[in-house]
């Protein structure tokens, strides 16, 4: 992640010799050290004459893994847990490295009972250091959702994000049943109706149900979103930003054709890969969806019934599956993406056919990524209203003002916004 690597693809790459049980073993604690951090390092600092900036980079890390072991990793006996973070940091940075590893954490270890660093007097700084989220962060959420929603928030960032399925060419009790006689247990989703959440830990792709293709995995948030979209039954549909692919299977449920396109060559292979397993036609002149490498700053298709832009942004509601993203975002970072999302609105826009439906989301919570997007567009195009789709398709608990607007705080799942526009006249 130093290096730049995303955590899951990092993961993906340096475990594959593990068993299922080391797996979840070592993810719980790479994943709980990064939710962790701020809490850690303050834990550390005082810790260690001269503060953490004397450390080398790697010494640092492995005194935080050891940490988090043993604060908070009851299945690692304390003697362990200093025992192998020694022999990690002696074998990389020599045996100076080793004896203040060990102070440090025997220290810890003592020390247990009194460990949490005082809470800075700022509600701010106190929120970020309690939840291990920078503080900008904190603040901007403060002046969105006030100090008792931020939070609740943040708390749940802190929480393993559940693992929610949708069924696939079976209903919902068939899969349940199918997962039950692979000893999976599962329970549904308030909100999405069919939805399955997966109740214990459990290897999906090694499940009997994935090998038929009978579910593919989805947070509500981004169920909720497709279902929103309300795209006509027997429709074509485009979705410019569609890797992996989720909302694009979503809408295929009512589209005859959704043309999945996505700007990246190997998330274009991995969706058509899922799409395979799923046992989707995408090659056939019957084909209900067409998988492309496209950019949707230019999309070169003829204009179609209803377009989906679930653009790429900053991700904010998505940090408690994510949580080395929280660490990685930058305030510029809004602008950045801000530009990018409003040029992908206004291309997606002249490939909708008059009457048709354009469809904005994120899995932001960000306003200048959601709302000021959106209110921008429609300020330069009166050509376009916002419809939400009719009443009942989606629960009013998750609908502002005619938006999508599903909070992580308030429903529980990803964080996601979407807006539903009719397009009332034009030439296309
Ligand atoms: C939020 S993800 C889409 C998730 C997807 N809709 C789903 O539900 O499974 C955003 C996607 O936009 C793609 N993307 C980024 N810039 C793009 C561009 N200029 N044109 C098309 N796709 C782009 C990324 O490769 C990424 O796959």
């Amino acid at each position: 992640m130093r290096a730049g690597h995303m955590l899951d693809q990092s993961f993906e790459r340096r475990t594959p010799t593990l068993d299922a049980r080391d797996r979840r073993w070592v993810q719980e604690l790479v994943w709980g050290v990064l939710r962790h951090r701020e809490r850690l390092d303050a834990i550390l600092a005082t810790r260690i004459r001269g503060g953490l900036s004397v450390l080398d980079d790697g010494v640092l890390d492995i005194l935080r893994l050891g940490t988090y072991q043993l604060l908070s990793m009851d299945s690692v006996p304390p003697y362990a847990a200093i025992g192998q973070s020694v022999e990690a940091v002696k074998r990389k940075h020599g045996i100076g490295a080793g004896k203040l590893v060990n102070a440090v954490l025997r220290r810890i270890d003592r020390e247990r009972a009194t460990i949490e660093p005082a809470l800075p007097a700022d509600p701010v700084d106190a929120l970020a250091l309690q939840h291990s989220h920078p503080s900008w962060v904190v603040g901007r959420w403060v002046s969105q959702f006030g100090i008792a929603e931020t939070a609740q928030l943040l708390a749940l960032n802190n929480t393993p994000a559940p693992v929610v399925v949708r069924p696939h060419g079976v209903q919902a009790d068939a899969l349940a049943e199918s997962l039950t006689q692979s000893d999976v247990s599962t329970r549904r989703v308030p909100l999405v109706p069919e939805s399955l959440e997966i109740t214990g830990p459990v290897a999906l792709t090694e499940v009997d149900a994935f090998r038929r293709g009978q579910f593919y995995v989805q947070d509500p948030a981004a169920t909720l979103v497709a279902q929103y979209a309300h795209v006509p039954e027997g429709s074509v549909v485009a979705d410019l930003c569609a890797a992996p692919g989720s909302k694009a299977l979503e809408m295929a449920r009512r589209a005859r054709l959704v043309i999945a396109a996505d700007r990246s060559e190997s998330r274009v292979d991995r969706m058509r890969s899922g799409f395979d397993r799923l046992g989707i036609d995408t090659t056939s002149s019957n084909r209900a969806m067409v998988t492309l490498v496209a950019d949707a700053t230019q999309p070169s298709i003829d204009p179609v019934d209803a377009v989906l832009v679930d653009v790429p942004c900053t991700g904010t509601g998505t940090f408690r599956r994510h949580p080395d993203a929280r660490w990685r975002l930058q305030a510029s970072d809004f602008a950045v993406l801000g530009a990018l999302q409003r040029q992908i609105l206004t291309a997606a826009a002249a490939v909708v056919r008059p009457n048709g439906l354009l469809i904005y989301s994120t899995c932001s919570l960000e306003a200048e990524e959601n709302d000021e997007v959106v209110d921008a567009f429609l300020a330069s195009h009166p050509d376009f209203v916002v419809e939400p789709p009719p009443a009942g398709v989606v629960s009013d608990a998750v609908i502002d003002r005619g938006r999508l607007r599903v909070l992580p705080q308030q429903h529980g799942f990803d964080g996601a916004f979407a807006v539903r526009m009719r397009r009332t006249s034009g030439s296309a």
